[in-house]
């Protein structure tokens, strides 16, 4: 089988990351992103870091780049990878330049990325991706990837065997919507995670930040049972199950949930990069979502609607909160 071409679509983060992969593993791919970003990558190269493998790093000369949509004709596939308030002018600016049979994959956080990109592109096939693990950029040219875990993307066999033959685990699924739904209740955290200023290790050992998560993802399941929603199981604990596992006390939760702080000791949410950057967040499809399903189903979800309003607040001014005043704000909400 010929190896497709690809475009990344908002070569940041996540973009560099899967895009570098490819390339390294001799697939054509083009990275499509800022203008200031594309000069770091000419000029430095693109290095790809993990704790456990060593360093992939792929010179200038072996990276095709791009700053308009139009670079995306003639490829196969193109990841898309722009923050979520960026999808709809992504995809506008996508639509005249995208070949006939060129396939649309989103690999980006939020429920709707998917759907934004279907209705933009009318005649060509949108898959929902999506990512399970952290990534950030370390510093300009070099990204790094912070804990393991395996892709996962409705099905299509040309795009999963590029994934493996890149060395990126991935999981075919004909649930993405359970998916989506599910991985939204880890993203809760990553407002969390933002304000706590600390790097996810440290913030999710401290049972104070795991109880806001715990109030954060019982509304959201609640709106979820309203909807009958049902979020798949990503993780050896079950959705209905993790608030309890995140509420208990730190030594205990060390024990029955060592797997999910096997992360690596620097990585942090992409909300906490975001507001560092002084970037708008994501926060309005993650805690917004859950907020609006909650009030579309006669419900109400307080802690996430406070956090809302926090983290528009931090973009504005960052301020950071310790895990026992953010608790005390979330509780006071209810
Ligand atoms: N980083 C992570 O650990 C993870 C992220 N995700 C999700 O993946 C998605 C991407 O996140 P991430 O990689 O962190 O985001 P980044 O902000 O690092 O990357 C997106 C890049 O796309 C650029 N961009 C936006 N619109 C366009 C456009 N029309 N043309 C070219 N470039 C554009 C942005 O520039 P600018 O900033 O100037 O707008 C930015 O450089 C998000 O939905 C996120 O939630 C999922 C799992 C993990
Ligand atoms: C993987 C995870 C949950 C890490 O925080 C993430 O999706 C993000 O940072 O956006």
């Amino acid at each position: 089988m010929p190896k497709p071409r690809l475009a990344v679509l908002g070569a940041g983060s996540v973009g560099c990351h899967l895009g570098g992969h490819l390339a390294a593993a001799g697939h054509d791919v083009t990275f499509i992103g800022r203008p200031a970003a594309m000069d770091v990558l000419r000029e430095r190269g693109l290095t790809l870091n993990t704790s456990s493998r060593p360093p992939v790093r792929l010179a200038p000369d072996r990276l095709t780049t791009a700053t308009g949509p139009d670079a995306a004709a003639g490829a196969d596939y193109v990841l898309v990878t722009v923050k979520t308030a960026d999808t709809g002018a992504a995809a506008e600016g996508l639509a005249p330049h995208l070949s006939p049979g060129a396939v649309v994959v989103s690999f980006q956080n939020g429920l709707h990325n998917a759907a934004t990109l279907r209705a933009a592109l009318p005649g060509h096939t949108v898959l929902a991706g999506m990512v399970p693990y952290n990534v950030v950029q370390e510093e300009p040219g070099t990204v790094h990837q912070g804990m393991a875990g395996r892709l996962m993307t409705e099905p299509d066999d040309t795009l999963v065997a590029a994934f493996r033959a890149a060395d990126l685990a991935v999981e075919a699924r004909t649930d993405m919507s359970e998916v989506q739904h599910a991985k939204l209740l880890f993203n809760l955290n990553n407002a969390i995670n933002a304000l706590s200023g600390l790097p996810l290790r440290d913030q999710l050992g401290q049972r104070a930040y795991r109880r806001c998560l715990a109030l954060c993802q019982r509304e959201a399941l609640a709106a979820y049972r309203a909807a009958a929603l049902t979020p798949a199981r990503l993780g050896p604990t079950s959705p209905g199950l993790t608030p309890y596992v995140l509420a208990l006390p730190d030594a205990l939760f060390r024990r029955v949930a060592a797997a999910s702080l096997r992360i690596d000791a620097h990585a942090r949410s992409s909300m906490w990069e975001d507001l560092q950057r002084g970037r708008p967040t994501e926060i309005d499809s993650l805690q917004g979502e859950i907020v609006a399903l909650a009030t579309a189903h006669g419900l109400t979800a307080p802690a996430n609607a406070r956090l809302v309003a926090l983290v528009h607040e931090a973009e504005s001014g960052p301020r950071t909160w310790t895990g026992p005043q953010l608790y005390a704000e979330l509780c006071a909400a209810r």
